[in-house]
């Protein structure tokens, strides 16, 4: 039985109290045991940690780019030398299955490693002027204190993601993570003070987003806020950053369609349309959240679909042999709940799951069974809502501009995912779909060098790649004119 550890605030360095003396218990999404404890940091909290952040970062954007990356590289290689331990902390506290949580702080390291790649390319221009005898340069420059605020389905890849191209780019940063899932997270403080970081580059403080998170947004030191969440949440953060007119990054909700046209690859279309929903139990920004098949291979795709989402293991996440996990907290289940209920009373047949598994095991925790929905039509709330868990509506189509029609109609516009062979089908997807990220013949999954970019409801700015890079940079411009 793993420990039970409370955490302090890390700021500028140390592990500090809050000024609140509040604390939480930090739930398993398996059994609702306490697997730590954090502290609930408050207004001053956040003065302090950006205070910290405001005075490193003076120094920090001094540091050659190549010397910074080589000190984030270390910090890095010392995230992937702790795999293990910060894995099975993140399964006590999410709930993720020991291997995905595994892959995950792997590719935390990965995204940390990506910005460093970038150092070198942080170039700017020297562009000749109008004027005789002078010339126009343009900087690239940090731009100063930057907030992260983070989701709780992949909390430290979340934090990686961030922390990598703020820190390269020059910045300092203060990360408020979650209170769902905070402590490996948490773990970095260790890290970098063992990496030897300079004291107040990285803080990591916990509380409330409508209370600590709201502080650093409207906090005049604050240059910069980059959150992963909700639409609701990044649509406040939106709001309150007017107030300083700060630069704001947000990847927020998604609804992504997964499109089987008749000439698909039915392999290819079942594999990624069932991984793309189920991993994670569901709840990845860019899954399978709404299944379109046409109706000419709708009975041979969904034989095999089903055979998978049968085979399914539910269970301890721990366990090898498990396949699928609990969700998060029990509002996410209650949301679970609400949407099959909906569902039927819409019109929609539960083909299979729809509610809380049977046995012992179960008794305890936030499980619900992988769901999958027929009879839908398009204009039912499982269609438009985003369930971010186990629950998939499944809708038969004719033709091409009717799923392309239902694809768009859709208040998001993060993640579409399609399976055709045929090119035309493919280039005129590419112009029509309103998404951001779209993958054709395979399921979902970013990759570093790419753009994660939200329309409509999904977020601003994009993260990832070097467009993502580049939001972490200011621009500073130059005429310099000289005597002949
Ligand atoms: N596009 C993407 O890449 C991703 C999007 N998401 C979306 O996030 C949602 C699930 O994640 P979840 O954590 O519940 O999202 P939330 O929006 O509830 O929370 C996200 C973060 O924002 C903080 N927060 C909430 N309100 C405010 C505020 N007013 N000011 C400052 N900070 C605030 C939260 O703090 P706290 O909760 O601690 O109070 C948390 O740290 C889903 O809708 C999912 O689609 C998730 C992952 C990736
Ligand atoms: O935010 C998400 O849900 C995805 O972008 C997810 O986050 C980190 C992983 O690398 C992505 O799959």
């Amino acid at each position: 039985m793993s420990s039970i550890k409370n955490y302090q605030l890390y700021i500028d360095g140390a592990w500090v109290d809050a000024s609140t003396g509040d604390t939480l218990n930090i739930l398993s999404p398996t059994d609702e045991s306490v697997v730590g404890t954090v502290q609930m940091g408050a207004e001053a909290d956040a003065q302090r940690a950006l205070e910290a952040a405001e005075r490193a970062q003076k120094e920090w954007r001094k540091v050659p780019a190549r010397k910074r990356a080589d000190l984030l590289r270390a910090f890095a290689a010392e995230i992937k030398a702790n795999r293990d331990r910060l894995a099975e902390l993140l399964v006590r506290e999410q709930g993720k299955l020991l291997a995905v949580a595994k892959m995950e702080v792997e590719v935390t390291a990965s995204f940390i490693e990506y910005a460093c790649d970038g150092a070198r390319s942080i170039e700017g221009d020297i562009i000749p002027s109008d004027n005789p005898n002078e010339h126009i340069m343009i900087h690239k420059i940090p731009r100063g204190v930057v907030v992260a605020i983070t989701a709780w389905n992949f909390p430290l890849a979340l934090a990686g993601r961030k922390l990598g191209p703020a820190l390269v780019a020059g910045n300092s940063v203060v990360i408020k993570p979650t209170q769902e899932t905070p402590l490996a997270t948490l773990e970095l403080g260790d890290l970098a003070t063992k990496v030897g970081l300079p004291k107040g580059l990285i803080n990591i403080i916990t509380g409330s987003g409508r209370v600590l998170g709201n502080a650093l947004v409207e906090n005049p030191i604050t240059k910069m806020v980059t959150m992963t969440g909700s639409t609701p949440a990044g649509q406040q953060i939106f709001r309150k950053a007017a107030d300083n007119l700060i630069h704001v990054q947000l990847e927020l909700g998604g609804k992504a369609p997964c499109i089987v046209f008749d000439d698909a690859d039915l392999d290819a279309a079942v594999e990624g349309a069932f991984h793309s929903r189920f991993d994670n139990c569901g709840q990845v920004c860019t899954c399978n959240e709404r299944l379109y098949v046409h109706e000419a291979v709708y009975e041979q795709f969904m034989e095999r679909f089903m055979e998978k989402v049968k085979a399914l293991k539910t269970g301890n996440p721990m366990d090898e042999s498990t396949t699928i996990g609990p969700k998060v907290n029990a509002k996410e289940i209650a949301n679970m709940e609400h949407l099959v209920q909906k569902s039927i009373e819409e019109g929609a047949t539960v083909a299979i799951g729809g509610k809380k598994p049977a046995g012992a095991e179960f008794e305890k925790g936030y499980w619900f069974e992988p769901t999958i929905l027929t009879d839908v039509t398009q204009d039912m709330t499982v269609v438009h809502e985003e369930s971010f868990g186990p629950i998939l509506p499944v809708i038969k189509f004719k033709d091409f501009d009717e799923v392309i029609a239902y694809a768009n109609d859709c208040e998001y516009g993060l993640a579409a995912m399609v399976f055709t062979n045929d090119m035309n089908k493919i280039m005129r997807l590419n112009d029509e779909l309103e998404f951001g990220e779209i993958y054709i013949n395979r399921g979902h999954g970013e990759q570093h060098q790419g753009f994660h970019n939200g329309y409509k409801l999904s977020g601003t700015g994009g993260e990832d790649g070097k467009y993502g890079f580049e939001q972490y940079m200011e621009k500073k411009t130059f005429y310099m004119k000289y005597k002949a």
